[in-house]
């Protein structure tokens, strides 16, 4: 539980940057493939969905994909360069969410690192980001694990000798919901090579969304990668919502703006935060919408 004198912590993520690899976990099962997902979006606020929908994925991992092990889950809140209407500044919704995984998990981790460049990136950018600190710099995920007296803090460090735990490189998976699968066919939104390279090198966790159809979404992406002789189908992963959750970010806003309880919406420290910070208040004149707020994103190929 995080106390509220906590909240008001300015956080050090801003001003220097490190990679979050605390939480982890070394690969239990030496056969399988270390999988690590990453969720994009702006998060503002950080809803319980959006910490739900790790959990989804694991259990969708643990049913039906016995070549991987969820061993890390990473929120990305992308940077105030995103320009959509409405949000709160990046610092505030890296904060937030990094309460929300410290109150509400003991394994998801807040990358601040898209939140702090001073240009867009891309989301392909920033699963290459992730993928690269665990494979490249932490050299992989270990397994099997250390036995006591090893703390798990020590499992990540980069190895150092010849008797270092052997490690295994790990899946960077973008996590997102169906009305993010939704932009992917819409022309303009993604580029052409980051579409490729999301679909052919990382993959995708895609949680059911209402209103925003997975078959309709499918479609013009099999279409595509049927055209381009790939099996990218394969890499996007399917996760129903077997109990369904519309919560939205912009309702939340709207609720807020107009003095509306958010409570057993929010984990209670975002909800303590956005309180003691006066965010989301009502702006005079100002509308938002979450069609009219998708910014152009296109980058040039
Ligand atoms: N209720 C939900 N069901 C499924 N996916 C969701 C849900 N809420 C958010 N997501 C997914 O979480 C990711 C990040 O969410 P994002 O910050 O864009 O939240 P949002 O509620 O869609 O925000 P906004 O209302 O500001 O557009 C997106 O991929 C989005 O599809
Ligand atoms: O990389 C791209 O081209 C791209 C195109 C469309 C959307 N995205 C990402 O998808 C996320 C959408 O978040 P949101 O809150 O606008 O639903 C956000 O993280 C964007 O950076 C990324």
């Amino acid at each position: 539980m995080v106390s509220s004198s906590n909240v008001s912590t300015p956080h050090p993520s801003f001003s220097e940057y490190t990679f979050p690899s605390h939480r982890l976990r070394a690969l239990q099962d030496g056969n399988k493939t270390p999988l690590v997902l990453v969720a994009c979006g702006s998060f503002s606020p950080i809803t319980h969905m959006h910490l739900r929908m790790f959990e989804m994925a694991v259990d969708h991992v643990k049913q039906g994909m016995s070549d991987f092990e969820v061993v890390g889950g990473y929120l990305s809140p992308v940077s105030d360069r995103y320009n959509k209407a409405g949000l709160a500044s990046a610092a505030h919704r890296v904060r937030m969410c990094e309460l929300a995984c410290d109150e509400t998990s003991d394994w998801l981790m807040v990358d601040p690192w898209e939140a702090v460049q001073p240009e867009y990136q891309p989301t392909a950018v920033v699963l290459d980001h992730v993928s690269h600190e665990i494979n490249h710099n932490l050299g992989g995920i270990p397994y099997p694990p250390l036995s006591p007296p090893h703390p798990p803090a020590n499992l990540l460090t980069v190895p150092s000798s010849a008797t270092a735990t052997p490690r295994k490189p790990a899946r960077v998976m973008l996590l997102g919901g169906s009305d993010l699968l939704q932009t992917m066919s819409q022309p303009g939104v993604w580029s052409q090579s980051d579409l490729n390279h999301i679909l052919g090198t990382h993959g995708l966790f895609i949680i059911e969304r209402s209103g925003s159809g997975i078959s309709d979404a499918l479609a013009p992406l099999k279409e595509w990668s049927d055209a381009m002789g790939k099996n990218w189908m394969e890499n996007i992963h399917v996760v129903r919502q077997l109990i369904a959750n519309d919560i939205s970010s912009t309702r939340i806003r709207q609720f807020l703006r107009q003095g509306m309880s958010v409570q057993y919406l929010l984990p209670n420290v975002v909800i303590e935060y956005i309180r003691e910070r006066g965010l989301y208040k009502e702006v005079e004149g100002f509308k938002e919408s979450r069609a009219s707020s998708m910014p152009p994103l296109r980058r040039e190929v």
